[in-house]
């Protein structure tokens, strides 16, 4: 007679960081309190957002995060035919977004940011460090998708009005509003000992004090893109998301930005982007397993 073999299938590498994507994504919907944005608490600056919808929205791109994964290892390095295989599984991946919601978009910039990310790790599983993980995505981002239509979107619009740098100007730059400011941020405030939630909020407030976010920019050109980036560094400056009069800076920014329907979507998506390059490099979970 055999033993029942309850022991659960070990999840190969597709899975894994295509979980650590999702995961990340629902972290970042369900933290609060974020300025103008889709939270715990309610829609923010959004008329056609809710959290049931982020949530939904981060699960329905499961598929694609894993698809890239596969992609990253199967072709191993990074050339036109990885760009142009993971640029085709994105658009699907927005579509799948797309049906979810009803049409909202929730996560495009996120597919891009976090979809070149999980590209990058699954290459080299060995080389997990922030570091490492962005100049591979980067090196990717540079390169051409000769299949990838080009609407004029609200970041292209923004960027003929503003001249603004977008959502793949950063991925190019190899995410300097990650490393530069979201993660040294939540490592410093988790070193000061502000706890999780704080630290991440703290991490989202110093991304927004330096990005050209499209999204605001569209929704309320300079003037909110100002509010934004000056209201994030005063609730820093007060002492953080952890501190009294840090948490009143930022009931005023929130109430500011929502009146000026500025919702700092690109910086939700880079703080997304940041958690899992933490959850990558932090947990060694990559090379322990594979
Ligand atoms: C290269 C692409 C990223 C396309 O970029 P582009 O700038 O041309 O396109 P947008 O459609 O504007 O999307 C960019 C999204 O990126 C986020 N973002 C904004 N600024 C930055 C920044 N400085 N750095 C990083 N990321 C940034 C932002 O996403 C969030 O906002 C979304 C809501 O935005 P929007 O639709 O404008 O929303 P609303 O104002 O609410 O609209 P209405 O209410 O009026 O309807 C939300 O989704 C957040 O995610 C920008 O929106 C890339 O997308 C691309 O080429 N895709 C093609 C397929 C592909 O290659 N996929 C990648 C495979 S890895
Ligand atoms: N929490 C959020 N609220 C609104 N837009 C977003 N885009 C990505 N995350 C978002």
């Amino acid at each position: 007679m055999h033993a029942l073999n309850l022991q659960a299938k070990p999840l190969s590498l597709a899975d894994r960081l295509a979980d650590l994507a999702v995961d990340a994504l629902i972290d970042e919907a369900d933290l609060s309190p974020k300025p103008a944005l889709v939270d715990r608490r309610g829609n923010g600056a959004h008329t056609d957002l809710h959290l049931g919808l982020m949530h939904a929205s981060a699960l329905s791109l499961w598929p694609a995060f894993k698809e890239m994964a596969e992609a990253a290892v199967e072709i191993g390095e990074v050339d036109s035919t990885l760009r142009e295989a993971i640029g085709r599984i994105g658009r699907e991946g927005e579509q799948a977004m797309l049906t979810t919601t009803n049409g909202v978009n929730t996560h495009r910039g996120a597919i891009w940011a976090l979809g070149l990310l999980v590209t990058a790790a699954a290459m080299e599983p060995k080389s997990t460090s922030a570091n490492a993980v962005s100049l591979r995505a980067a090196r990717l981002a540079l390169l051409d998708d000769r299949h990838a239509p080009k609407p004029l979107s609200h970041g292209a619009q923004v960027a003929l009005r503003y001249g603004a740098r977008g959502a793949r100007e950063e991925a190019q730059l190899g995410f300097p509003s990650v490393l530069q400011r979201g993660l040294p941020q939540l490592k410093r405030s988790r070193a000061n000992g502000h706890g999780e939630q704080n630290a991440r909020l703290d991490a989202l407030l110093a991304i927004m004090t330096d990005l050209a976010d499209t999204c605001v920019l569209y929704r309320a050109g300079e003037e909110g893109l100002q509010a934004m980036q000056l209201g994030a560094q005063a609730v820093l400056d007060a002492g953080g998301s952890a501190s009294l009069s840090g948490r009143r800076r930022l009931h005023e920014l929130d109430q500011q930005l929502i009146a000026l329907n500025a919702s700092p979507g690109g910086a939700a998506d880079l703080l997304a982007a940041t958690l899992l390059l933490d959850r990558i490099e932090r947990d060694g979970i990559l090379q322990g397993a594979f």
